[in-house]
């Protein structure tokens, strides 16, 4: 493969292109009943939240970078060719419970009766029971949970997080396993995407896909530099995919990773991916919430390189900084409380993603605007901050990094 259509060797290296989802429909299905179970803890107002959306989009515009929406590269991959749609289509509903039946048949029909760009904006959107005739009702339809929901196919009002069911890792992607079933279906409109729209069809290495039963997601996946990757052992990402993910960069010749730092976080909402926690803002600096650590300010920490007969070396650490010092090679580094640290300030504004930046270049970051102590302390210690609108946007408990994939930075030197 000579051609690349990801280059992601850096946290900080200068956003060029990246992958957006503008909320939608999704947003307003939600209802205080499914809330729990879609990963919400609100009900974002859909109008603003799109206005807060455009208004973060603009701002990576301006600072430099192409942005790319899912949904509409979604429906250029399935107007490629009908079989596309429709292979897409059946696996899409095989996994959502329908591979067959009346019900399967009454959804396929309707699915297909769209234009392709409708049929996108539905998946996304979900499909009611009220939208379809179903002609011999199953048991499966009339009794039990799955009957008692409104939707026949959920819908997916954590698409917007973008930087979640796949991870860009140097000159490929993680196409991934999200963990809870809310998610699931995400991963695969990227994995037909990278499979066969012409910017990203054989241009991409993919070190792991979605057909696997271990679990990781891209809010773990963090890429420090050329050679080292910090993933979160969290609510979200297992320890097994990481050392599955750890043997791949290890021997796999297109990859330049050869040490993976598996850094544990505590298992719970507040803090389901490591990038809610830590984030690296510039070359020897970075976002940490304290919280991730006991009183002595330790943690597990786990430092994977490639051992002997291709297996996996493991050193066990639990200081964050000396880690970072170590494993990036620098002397001096600075790691930037959440909140200042108080013990109020610092969990409150974790919970609306204070600790969720975005970098976009070194030194320079994009964050909520409502997190303004840890604003001010990012711009005490030199970062450059573009604030964006946040009321609507953060109920669903991403920030910034959540909600962008990047596809290409500029190489660091
Ligand atoms: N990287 C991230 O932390 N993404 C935020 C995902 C929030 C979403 N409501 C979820 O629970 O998956």
């Amino acid at each position: 493969m000579t051609e690349k259509a990801i280059q992601v060797n850096s946290e900080i290296g200068k956003l060029k292109s990246v992958l957006l989802k503008r909320p939608g429909a999704e947003i307003e299905n939600i209802t205080p009943d499914t809330m729990e179970r879609l990963l919400f803890d609100d009900i974002p107002f859909l109008e603003i939240a799109q206005k807060e959306h455009d208004y973060f989009a603009n701002v990576l515009k301006e600072n430099g970078s192409e942005v790319l929406y899912i949904e509409d590269l979604a429906a250029e991959t399935l107007s490629m060719s009908p079989e596309i749609r429709e292979n897409f289509l059946e696996t899409y509903l095989t996994e959502e419970g329908y591979a067959m039946g009346a019900t399967h048949d009454a959804l396929k029909e309707y699915l297909m009766s769209m234009s392709v760009k409708d049929m996108v904006t539905k998946l996304y959107a979900g499909v009611r029971r009220n939208e379809l005739t179903i002609k011999t009702a199953s048991l499966h339809d009339l009794a039990g949970s799955d009957a008692a929901n409104p939707f026949f196919l959920d819908p997916l009002p954590n698409a917007y997080f973008t930087r979640d069911p796949q991870a860009s890792m140097g000159s490929g992607m993680t196409i991934n396993h999200m963990t809870f079933k809310a998610r699931r279906p995400e991963s695969l409109f990227t994995e037909y995407i990278m499979k066969y729209h012409t910017r990203f069809a054989g241009k991409v290495d993919i070190w792991r896909d979605r057909n696997h039963d271990t679990r990781i997601e891209g809010g773990d996946e963090l890429i420090l530099n050329d050679h080292v990757m910090a993933i979160g052992v969290s609510q979200r990402t297992s320890s097994r995919s990481i050392e599955g993910l750890a043997k791949e960069f290890f021997s796999n010749p297109n990859s330049h990773f050869d040490t993976v730092v598996a850094v544990e976080i505590p298992h719970n909402h507040a803090m389901m991916h490591l990038d809610t926690v830590f984030t690296m803002v510039n070359y020897n600096q970075f976002t940490v919430f304290p919280g991730i650590m006991d009183a002595e300010g330790s943690m597990n920490i786990y430092i994977l390189t490639p051992g002997k007969d291709g297996e996996v070396h493991m050193e066990h650490r639990t200081n964050l900084e000396q880690v970072l010092k170590d494993v990036l090679k620098v002397s001096e580094l600075d790691l930037i409380q959440t909140g200042n640290g108080d013990p109020i300030v610092a969990p409150r504004e974790q919970w609306n993603d204070g600790s969720n930046t975005l970098t976009i270049a070194p030194g320079e970051v994009v964050t909520y605007n409502r997190n303004y102590v840890s604003n001010q302390m990012l711009r005490e210690h030199g970062i450059l901050v573009h604030e964006v609108i946040s009321s609507e946007l953060s109920r669903g408990r991403g920030g910034p990094r959540c909600m962008s994939q990047p596809l290409w930075r500029e190489n660091l030197n």
